[in-house]
């Protein structure tokens, strides 16, 4: 497909003239402050399904270019509290850049963190995989994890330690699995919750976000080596890219509310 970046000529302002919806109505990320927020006392815990994968399960992780990406099986699921089933199809991260760690996508009332992981899941009760749901308007539901340098994280380890094997773009490698469940917050009840999109091109809003309120900490080398390890460029590119500060600024919120599980 086309190439786009997060700055210079193809940059997320020029998003648009490629990928039209990328100037459209419901774009994430938003910066989530409180006078969007109305408290919902509905909105159920995120209930997570199977996250607890078998290490003999084998996992393929892979540098697509723009971020480094996790497959997940489908039996990986989530109920949020709705209708439907969304079955995982990948987590992916967003980050700042060694000299600024500040690249998350979600901003909390303008407080950028330094980073960001989305578990991307598809209806799987009305769509057959993740590419039919991603252009839906009831597609997919991404959990949104905010990441603070702080306390060295083991769960990250687990794949943040494969990140010298794929350190060009559009190179992969099998890795063990494991329990997904420990890169998320200890508390899955308190969470904002609105209408949006991909944050990527094509930019679909076809998105329901479940950003937890509770950030969580990898350590200062821990994101030193996710913001200095790889490179947007592939292997036979004479120009070496490292890739880093890739994450898009916040968007108008236009009319949206931000739902949130609790009232403080
Ligand atoms: N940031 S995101 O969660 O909105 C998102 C990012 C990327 C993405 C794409 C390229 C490079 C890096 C990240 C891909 C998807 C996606 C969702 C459903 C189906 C297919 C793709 C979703
Ligand atoms: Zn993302």
């Amino acid at each position: 497909g086309a190439t786009w970046t997060y700055t210079g000529p193809d940059g997320e302002q020029h998003w648009p003239k490629q990928y039209p919806f990328c100037g459209g109505i419901f774009q994430s990320p938003i910066d989530l402050h409180t006078h969007l927020f109305r408290y919902d006392p509905t909105l159920a815990p995120v209930k997570v399904w199977n996250y607890d994968l078998s290490i003999q399960e084998q996992l393929s992780l892979g540098n697509n270019g723009h971020s480094v990406q996790l497959s997940l099986p489908p039996s990986m699921h989530l109920s949020v509290g709705l209708a439907h089933r969304y079955s995982a199809a990948q987590l992916h991260l967003h980050w700042g850049s060694p000299s600024m760690p500040a690249g998350s996508e979600h901003t909390v009332n303008g407080k950028q963190f330094a980073a960001e992981m989305h578990i991307v899941h598809f209806n799987s009760d009305k769509y057959p995989n993740v590419s039919t749901a991603a252009y839906k308007s009831d597609g997919l539901a991404v959990l949104g994890v905010l990441i603070e340098v702080g306390k060295f994280n083991p769960g990250f380890d687990l794949f943040l330690k494969y990140l010298s094997s794929i350190r060009y773009k559009d190179q992969k490698i099998q890795v063990p699995a494991f329990n997904i469940r420990n890169l998320l917050p200890a508390r899955l009840d308190e969470f904002y919750r609105y209408d949006g999109s991909l944050t990527t091109p094509p930019c679909y809003p076809s998105v329901l976000w479940t950003v937890f309120r509770t950030p969580i900490t990898i350590s200062h080398g821990q994101f030193q080596d996710l913001a200095s390890t790889l490179y947007s460029s592939s292997v036979q590119d004479s120009i070496l890219t490292t890739l880093n500060g890739n994450y898009r600024r916040p968007k108008r919120p236009d009319d949206r509310v931000v739902l949130v599980s609790f009232q403080d």
